[in-house]
Order: structure tokens, then sequence, then C-alpha cells
């Protein structure tokens, strides 16, 4: 499986127009989830037409490998969510505990509403109690690597999104 830039440059403009068009008139605040969704987050508010606030939550999970452990915050919102709405911007949702473990602690905060749009969901997190709004692509379950998205923190330079062949590493296919 390879994503091509060009793929996702094209569903990201299309998800920019269903949430123009869902947010009209809403004060709506976006989080990146860092690392791994910087690069979305920022394609993804270029192709919103609102004023739309942004801000960053840093959270990992995975550390340097491919084994999820318990999320750790290592960067809070700045931003006030009380009565605003909140859309978490994340690059992929595998067993979904990042994006369960960060709703919750968002909901806490009392926001008007909190969604959240993912441009890559893999089949593991069909069966779990999180539901995004906005999936970009639903994919394999194998590792992948590349548009903001690591492997063992390398990669995330490459403009397409490639399966990682897991222990060696290699790419399936060369960067672009
Ligand atoms: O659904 P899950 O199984 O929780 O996996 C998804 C999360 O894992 C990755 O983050 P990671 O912990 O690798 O941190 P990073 O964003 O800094 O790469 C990815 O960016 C998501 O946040
Ligand atoms: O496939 C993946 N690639 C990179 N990070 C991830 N975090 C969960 N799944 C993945």
């Amino acid at each position: 499986m390879i994503l091509t830039s060009q793929q996702i440059a094209n569903r990201v403009r299309r998800l920019g127009t269903e949430i123009t068009r869902d947010y009209q008139g809403r004060d709506l605040v976006i989080i990146g989830v860092l690392k791994g969704a910087a690069t979305f987050t920022v394609d993804l508010a270029r192709a919103i037409d609102l004023p739309v606030v942004m801000d960053w939550a840093a959270v990992s999970t995975y550390g340097r490998g491919s084994t999820a452990g318990t999320p750790r915050l290592l960067k809070d919102i700045g931003e006030e969510l009380t009565g605003r709405d909140v859309l978490i911007v994340e690059d992929i949702l595998d067993t979904g505990t990042t994006l369960s473990w960060l709703m919750a602690r968002l909901r806490e905060r009392a926001p008007a509403s909190v969604n959240c749009c993912v441009l890559l969901r893999k089949p593991h997190a069909v069966a779990k109690p999180v539901e995004p709004r906005y999936v970009g692509f639903d994919i394999t379950e194998h590792w992948v690597a590349g548009y903001g998205i690591d492997y063992a923190e390398r990669h995330r330079n490459l403009g397409d999104i490639h399966e990682v062949r897991l222990p060696s590493a290699a790419l399936s296919a060369s960067s672009s």
C-alpha cells in the first residue's frame, strides 16, 4: 500500500470542504496531536475556509518502537476550551488508545463539542468506542510511515505514506 502525496492532497482538500460546511458560524479550535499529525494539521487547516484557532498537544504512546504503551502528555493545550467546538486532528487511529485517552481529558474541560478528524484508520480501531467524525482513508493493519508519521522517529519527512516492512523497517517504495 502506498498513498501518494497527490492522493493525500486531494483527500485533505475534500475534508477541509466538509469541515468548512459543518462548522459555519461556530468557534472552531483545531488541536493537532504532535508529532505525527503536524503535517496533516497544517495542510488541513489551510483547506478550511473559516477563522479557526490552532493549538497543539503532544502525546506519546509508542515511544521509539511499534508497541503501544500508556499515553503520556508531553505538551498540554494552552487555549481555553470551555464552550468551544474542539476538533482533534490525528494522523492515525490504530488501537484507539491515544485518541480515547485524549478525548476523555479534553471533555473534562467542558467544550461545547469534541470531535476528531483522522487521516488514517486501521481495522483494529473499528471495534473501539472512538468514532471519528472525519476519516481520510481506511487502511490495512501494516505499520506505515511518511507525511508526518514515523517509524522509530524516522521517515516523517516523506511526502507519500509507505508501508514499513517490520522488523527490517524497509519502506515499501522509495521516497518521491
Ligand atoms: O491508536 P493508537 O494505537 O493509540 O496509535 C495512534 C497514535 O500513535 C502515534 O503516536 P506516537 O505515540 O507514535 O507519537 P508521535 O505522534 O510523536 O509519533 C500516532 O501519531 C497516534 O497519535
Ligand atoms: O502504523 C503506524 N505508524 C506509525 N505510528 C503508528 N502509531 C500507531 N500505528 C502506527
